[in-house]
């Protein structure tokens, strides 16, 4: 058994992660850290978890997650990992970043869109990003891992085969992009204020989404190729979901069915991307509260776009279910273990 601390505790993050592990039969939860409740029991905030968590949460000290842990998530807001990480260097624990800090290789980009200065070079080498369907190889070999964006999980999955198989042209891509309200975090604010978001959709943080340069930058290396994108960000009235719509222009004549038979050889060794037969298209609860990545295609003869589909839980492969399929990874076991849930419907 490995243990196993959680950093941000009150989080929706790391109540996702709790209740993942809860099924996980290789890790166990030891300590969870808060730096806003400490001495106070995680089900005292959340009393659907009264029986799971038995610990008091507690405040952060580097020395003992060193010499008593194997495993930490850092379910925490950006700037905070890019400090703690760094401690953990030289040691075999395990670090698992479900924030940003960790995601963009250039410093410059992350001072840019996220503000502050970048995490100390050797981490952000030593970090590997996150998304098993990409780069399960590596994933499996490292020690920090950089889990990545919720959105970036959507678009990555849903472009990547079309541009890695020259379906599209790297030009000219659109993301549409729709979110649940759970991706803003625990904290209220007016952009979740429930009177300003029931009954109403918002775009938000047009032109400067701190994931523009994430699925900038993968969908780069994926093809060996400089690609920008246009993302767009919508905040539904929903707690949880996200769906990307991404737009991109046909290089040939292909019909639906040779596309489709593309993704489904693309992703046959990668148990958690389904994708859908033709004139069927992903809805967010088809995979709320699991780890699925659902993606739908139609090629849109009149206008010679391929029109591409990608739903996701955003705190389940969004965030903590993918970081425990990372966990998996790297330490040999089932990539599925503990992830296996049939979505909740409706
Ligand atoms: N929600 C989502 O859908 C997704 C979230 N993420 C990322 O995962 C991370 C966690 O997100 P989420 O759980 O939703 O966010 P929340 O805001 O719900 O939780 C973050 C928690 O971190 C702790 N925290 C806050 N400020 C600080 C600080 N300055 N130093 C240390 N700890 C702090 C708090 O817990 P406490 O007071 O108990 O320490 C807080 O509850 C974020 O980086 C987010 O961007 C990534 C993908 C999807
Ligand atoms: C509704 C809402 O605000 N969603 C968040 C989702 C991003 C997130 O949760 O965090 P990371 O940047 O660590 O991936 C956003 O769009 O910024």
């Amino acid at each position: 058994m490995k243990h196993v601390a959680i950093i941000g505790g009150t989080g929706y993050g790391a109540i996702e992660l709790v209740r993942i592990l809860h099924m996980h039969k290789h890790l166990q939860i030891t300590k969870i850290i808060s730096q806003s409740q400490q001495g106070e029991y995680l089900a005292s905030i959340y009393p659907h978890l009264i029986e799971f968590v038995d610990t008091p949460m507690e405040e952060l000290d580097i020395n003992q997650l060193k010499a008593e842990i194997d495993v930490v998530f850092f379910a925490t807001p950006a700037g905070v990992s890019k400090a703690l990480i760094p401690q953990f260097r030289g040691t075999n624990v395990q670090c698992i970043d479900l924030s940003g800090d960790l995601r963009l290789s250039n410093s410059q980009d992350y001072e840019k869109w996220y503000g502050g200065e970048a995490a100390p070079e050797e981490t952000l080498k030593e970090a590997i990003y996150g998304l098993p369907e990409i780069n399960k190889e590596e994933i499996k070999n490292a020690r920090i891992i950089s889990n990545p964006g919720c959105y970036p999980t959507s678009a990555l999955l849903g472009l990547i085969p079309a541009l890695q198989q020259h379906i599209i042209q790297p030009t000219r891509i659109i993301i549409d992009g729709k979110t649940g309200v759970s991706g803003a975090g625990r904290t209220p604010s007016s952009m979740t204020h429930f009177s300003e978001t029931n009954d109403n959709l918002k775009p938000y943080k047009i032109g400067k989404h701190q994931h523009i340069p994430e699925i900038e930058q993968y969908l780069s290396e994926s093809v060996n190729n400089k690609i920008a994108v246009t993302f767009t960000t919508h905040l539904i009235p929903m707690t949880r979901g996200l769906l990307c719509t991404a737009y991109g222009q046909l290089t040939s004549d292909i019909t639906i069915d040779e596309v489709i038979e593309i993704y489904q050889s693309h992703y046959k060794s990668h148990p958690f991307v389904r994708i859908r037969k033709k004139d069927s298209y992903p809805t967010t609860k088809d995979v709320y509260g699991s780890n699925f990545c659902d993606i739908g295609l139609f090629v849109d003869e009149r206008t010679n776009q391929l029109i591409i589909m990608s739903a996701i839980d955003n705190l389940v492969k969004g965030a903590a279910g993918q970081a425990i399929q990372n966990v998996n990874l790297m330490n040999g076991w089932d990539e599925t273990h503990a992830l296996h849930t049939i979505p909740m419907y409706p």
